[in-house]
């Protein structure tokens, strides 16, 4: 028997996080829009490495923050602006240059299902406004300007064509259309932002919207939800989770309500006792950077440690793609993706379905950790020793026989000082992380 909620807190609070995102594990984050036709960001800190203030907000790496960049009146992305396109050059004239001319949803549906993903996020609506999908609350919209489709609806087939799940983001408070006054601190992101009863509305019945077309499996809102809908967002979580019955939302509603916790980048906070996800850029910018190389965007050792690091702690990686405004995706991009599935099709046993293991992870060095997960009453030793082509480390408290999932992976095992000493000569396929199956959890 379905489970009805009540458009109430209380009611909202029986919801459990579903098993297929505790099980998932892995998902892709797509920034697609205007702001992928410029394309640029200087490439500066990482959220978090310093605090959310002008130079933050006056230097942003974050290619999706290009208008509100340019609207500071200063600053690296003004300049390239005024370089590039002129003073007088409006960032809405950016909706008729994207025409998203080489985009083959069916070919992005089959990069993710081979990177292993489970589940996809795409911006329906960023900060800017401007809306992937046909909505009849605004003409600024893809289906009226620019790609003349819609790239909700086309991707959203697309990947349920390949089984996985979709999820859409949505950024809640902030919308430039209505409210455009440059964002030069926290302060203006969470409460000058959009700060309309009318804007309130809009939000809500866009929410609406996307729930009704698409029923996504994760409603994914961005940086808070406008204060003056706040007593909407019972109606609205009520009916997502009546018209989606394993859908999931995340924290980023005023700290009203969440399925799981969100951190991005070294900002947000975690804790292995509850459900959480980590997103992030594959460089410093969610939005595709032109200016970004191979050199600048994470390594396939560091994605795949991030992704057995956030995992072995009770979360999900929710890692982001930004692809070029012509709906091809870079290759640096493509490459770490795949190298992602590849670890996954041979370590995969020890993540998807996996649970946090009571063992806490083990930090020998800066290179050498070690982690754990369970599943079905076995324990899964995962050993990252990022950079190392051989490497020693005694586990203290096991016992039984390890074996590596990896068939190409070279490794010895021996009972010592009441710990289980594991030399790894040689990590086969596996990159930087090699897993073994522990089949009695001592
Ligand atoms: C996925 C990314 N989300 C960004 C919004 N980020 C947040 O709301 C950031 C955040 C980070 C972690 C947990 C909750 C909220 C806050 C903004 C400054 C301090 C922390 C967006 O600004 C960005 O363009 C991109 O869409």
């Amino acid at each position: 028997m379905k489970k009805r909620y009540a458009s109430t807190w209380e009611s909202l609070k029986e919801h459990q996080v579903p098993q297929w995102y505790e099980d998932g594990k892995f998902g892709i984050f797509i920034h697609w829009g205007l702001y992928s036709v410029p394309a640029f960001a200087p490439q500066t800190w990482e959220l978090g490495e310093v605090p959310p203030d002008e130079t933050w907000f006056s230097n942003n790496p974050y290619a999706e923050w290009y208008y509100n960049s340019i609207h500071v009146g200063y600053g690296p992305s003004y300049d390239y602006h005024v370089k590039k396109y002129g003073k007088d050059f409006k960032y809405e004239q950016f909706a008729d240059m994207w025409k998203a001319e080489k985009w083959n949803p069916a070919e992005w549906a089959r990069l993710f299902k081979k990177a292993g993903a489970e589940y996809v996020v795409l911006t329906t609506k960023h900060h800017d406004g401007f809306c992937l999908f046909p909505s009849k609350y605004t003409d600024y919209n893809a289906s009226k300007r620019g790609p003349q489709r819609d790239i909700v609806g086309d991707l959203t087939d697309a990947v349920r064509g390949e089984n996985l799940r979709m999820g859409l983001y949505y950024s809640g408070i902030v919308d430039w259309t209505f409210a455009d006054d440059p964002i030069l601190n926290n302060d203006d992101l969470f409460h000058t932002a959009s700060p309309t009863f009318a804007y309130a509305d809009y939000a809500y019945n866009q929410s609406m919207e996307l729930i009704d077309r698409y029923a996504p499996s994760v409603f994914w809102n961005d940086i808070g939800w406008p204060r003056q809908g706040e007593h909407n967002l019972p109606y609205l979580l009520s009916h997502y989770y009546n018209t989606v019955e394993d859908g999931v939302v995340n924290d980023r509603f005023n700290d009203l309500y969440y399925d799981f916790t969100t951190k991005e980048y070294q900002s947000g906070s975690a804790n292995r006792r509850e459900k959480w996800e980590m997103c992030r850029g594959m460089g410093l910018s969610f939005g595709y950077n032109a200016m970004e190389s191979d050199d600048k965007i994470i390594s396939i050792e560091d994605a795949i440690s991030l992704l057995v690091s956030t995992v072995a702690n009770n979360g999900n990686l929710l890692l982001n793609i930004g692809p070029r405004a012509d709906g091809t995706i870079p290759e640096e991009q493509e490459k770490r993706l795949l190298a992602i599935g590849e670890w996954l099709g041979v370590n995969g046993e020890a993540i998807y379905g996996s649970r946090c293991s009571s063992r806490e992870s083990i930090k020998y060095t800066d290179q050498i950790q070690v982690h754990f997960t369970e599943r079905d009453g076995a324990l899964y030793v995962l050993i990252d020793a990022k950079g190392k082509s051989q490497v020693s480390v005694t586990v203290p408290g096991l016992s039984g026989n390890a074996v590596p999932l990896d068939p190409k992976v070279e490794a010895d095992t021996a009972k010592i000082d009441g710990g289980l000493r594991f030399t790894v000569k040689n990590f086969g396929d596996s990159q930087n992380v090699a897993v073994f199956r522990l089949n009695r959890i001592m």
